[in-house]
Order: structure tokens, then sequence, then C-alpha cells
């Protein structure tokens, strides 16, 4: 297939362009550099450096490599950033995607995979969470992702051609298990990356954010879904997309591991006792979330394959030993 990763330079981005390109598509990554990255777009990819406010490149590119599905990934995406920054939010996450779906719209292509995320249901009461469970985002960021998924219904509910398919993602961890590519955010505020820069030396100690959440060992818990898994998901849904189908799925392990258990985890991979101090709860952070993924699992198959959190931390680990600056400026 002919397939656009809007974002194909990030994090998540980047690993889905190197499964799609395994899998034999043909892939254009549309990235705007914002953080960099450069160096993760292989040189199999046709590259396009614009943004989605940019509707004529859109259209221009859309038409020019005949693409037939969309998967988008390209987001700002600190939820304490989101409370500061909304309108930056609003703007990139929600305007931008506008404009993505009106040039699909201009250059007649008629399929997108969409990233949303947990952040979209908030804090809800009842865990695990299932597609049912209410939305009722609690910051700009899962808003702002929240507006698109109804974008996306309204779009779909005129055009009985356009079919979708938005994954909410809980907690990507780990990267390519070769090390070719990885995880490099700037700043760095993931629990996984950070913990990895303090056993590096990188940074001098790292912070548990709170101790007394109403959990088993005090601290919040997260369902960690490894990013080779999470693209499988993604690749399964753009083949599976029929026109005129709306669909929305919960993509985690089903499981939750708390802060503890994740320190213990990169500690025992990396071999480092590193420094680790209790700091004040971080605003924002519900105590518990984690997925109920049976519907994927029913109605397409897909289930994680690698529940293990060690061995995410090993596969992340790999390529921040062999890369401590990151991408730098490339
Ligand atoms: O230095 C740190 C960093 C994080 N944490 C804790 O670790 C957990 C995970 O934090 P983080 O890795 O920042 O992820 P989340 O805040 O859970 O957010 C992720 O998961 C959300 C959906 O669940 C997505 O919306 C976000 O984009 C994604 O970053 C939280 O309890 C944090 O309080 C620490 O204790 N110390």
């Amino acid at each position: 297939m002919n397939v656009l990763v809007t974002g194909g330079a990030g994090y998540i981005g980047s690993h889905a362009v190197q499964r799609l390109l395994a899998d034999g598509n043909t892939v254009v990554v549309m990235d705007n550099l914002f953080r960099g990255h450069r160096a993760a777009v292989p040189a199999e990819a046709t590259f396009v450096q614009g943004d989605l406010h940019d509707y004529d490149l859109i259209v221009k590119t859309l038409k020019d490599h005949a693409i037939e599905c969309v998967i988008n990934f390209a987001a700002w995406t600190y939820v304490g950033e989101s409370v500061e920054q909304p309108l930056g939010y609003y703007h990139n996450n929600t305007a931008g995607v506008l404009t993505l779906l009106r040039a699909m719209a201009e250059a007649g292509v008629n399929k997108i995979v969409h990233s949303s995320t947990a952040a979209t249901y908030g804090e809800p009461d009842e865990m695990p969470i299932t597609e049912d469970t209410p939305q009722a985002p609690i910051n700009p960021y899962g808003m702002s992702k929240y507006m698109v998924e109804q974008i996306l219904r309204d779009t779909a509910n005129a055009n009985p051609e356009f079919a979708f398919a938005c994954p909410r993602y809980f907690n990507v961890a780990g990267c390519d298990p070769e090390g070719r590519i990885g995880e490099d955010h700037s700043p760095e505020t993931h629990l996984i990356p950070v913990l990895l820069e303090a056993a590096t030396g990188k940074r001098e100690k790292a912070y548990i954010f709170g101790t007394d959440y109403p959990t088993p060992d005090g601290t919040c818990i997260r369902d960690y879904v490894h990013v080779v898994d999470l693209i499988d998901a993604h690749v399964l849904l753009m083949n599976a997309l029929k026109p005129g189908q709306q669909l929305f799925y919960n993509l985690g392990i089903g499981n939750g591991m708390s802060v503890r258990e994740i320190v213990d985890a990169v500690k025992k991979v990396t071999g480092v006792d590193f420094t680790v101090e209790i700091g004040d709860r971080r605003a924002g952070d519900p105590p518990s979330l984690y997925a109920d993924p049976k519907k994927i699992k029913e109605e397409l198959g897909w289930e994680a394959k690698i529940t293990d959190t060690e061995t995410m931390v090993a596969d992340a680990y790999k390529w921040f030993k062999a890369n401590p600056e990151g991408y730098g400026d490339g």
C-alpha cells in the first residue's frame, strides 16, 4: 500500500515506518522535524519536510504519491505543557488534523489511522478501562485528541467512503529490539527514559512522583505496552479498514505496573543502583490507568506479545546505550 506517515520521524512514528517498509509498503514520511530526528527516517522512505498546517503541501504529497492511507502520529504530547499552552495543543493536535482531513478530502484519500490516547478517558472511576468507559479528558492534551475523535466520526458519518481507526494508547515503552531507532524526547519526562538517564549518569538522580497514592505500593500504576506490539496493531488496523468503518481500540497489555516496579526493572536490566528520591505528586497524574484490551483481541486478533517489563526496558536500553546523546540535531 502507498502510505503517508505524518509525524514519521518521532518515537512511535519511526517505528511504524520501519515496520511498514519491512512489510513492503511504499512509505512517504511527512514531519516538521520540530524535535530533530531526521536520522530516524530510513533512506527507503520518501521524506517531505512539512507539517499538518500546510494544506497545499499535503494535497500535493497525497496526489504525487497516490497515497491510499494516512497514519497520523504528528502531535504535541506533554500533558503538563498542554495545561500551560492550550492554544499550541489545540492548534497542532486538533486544527492540524482538521487541515490534514480537508487535504485528504481534496485528494480523495479516505483512510486514516489516527493516534489517540488513554488521556481521552480522564480519571475513570473503574479499572480496567474499556472502550465504553465514558471519555472525560482532564487536560487540553486529552481534549485536543478527544475533539479529533469527534471530527473523525462526523467526517465518516458524512462520507460513506471514509474510514478511520483511532487506537487509544496507554504508556508506550521499549524500542526496536535491534536497536536501530529509539526514544528521545526533549525535554525528557517519560518514566523509563528518565530512569535510563539516571542509570547512565546523564542525570544525577530520578524522582518518584508521589508514594501516597491508593495503590498497593503507593506509587502510580500504568499499562506499559511495547512500541513494536503497538505498531503491529496499527498495521492490522490499516489493512482491516473498510469504507464506512469507525474503529476505536484500547492498546495496552491489560496489566498495570507501579512506578516502583519500573524502577526495579530498570535497575535490574542496567545493573546500576542509581539514586531515586521520593518527590511530590505531579499535578494531573491519576493513581491508576490500565486497559481492558479485549475488544481488539476479539475483533482483530491483536494482543500484546511482549508483556514483560524487563524486555521493554532492555530494548529501550539498547538504543540508549549506543546513542547517549539521542539523535542530537540530526
Ligand atoms: O521522572 C518521573 C517521570 C514519571 N513518573 C511517574 O511515572 C508514571 C508514568 O509517567 P509518564 O512516563 O510521564 O507517562 P504518563 O504521564 O502516564 O503519560 C503517558 O500516558 C498517557 C496516557 O495514559 C499519554 O496520554 C501520555 O502522552 C503519555 O506520556 C506517572 O505515574 C508519573 O508520575 C515518575 O515518578 N518520575
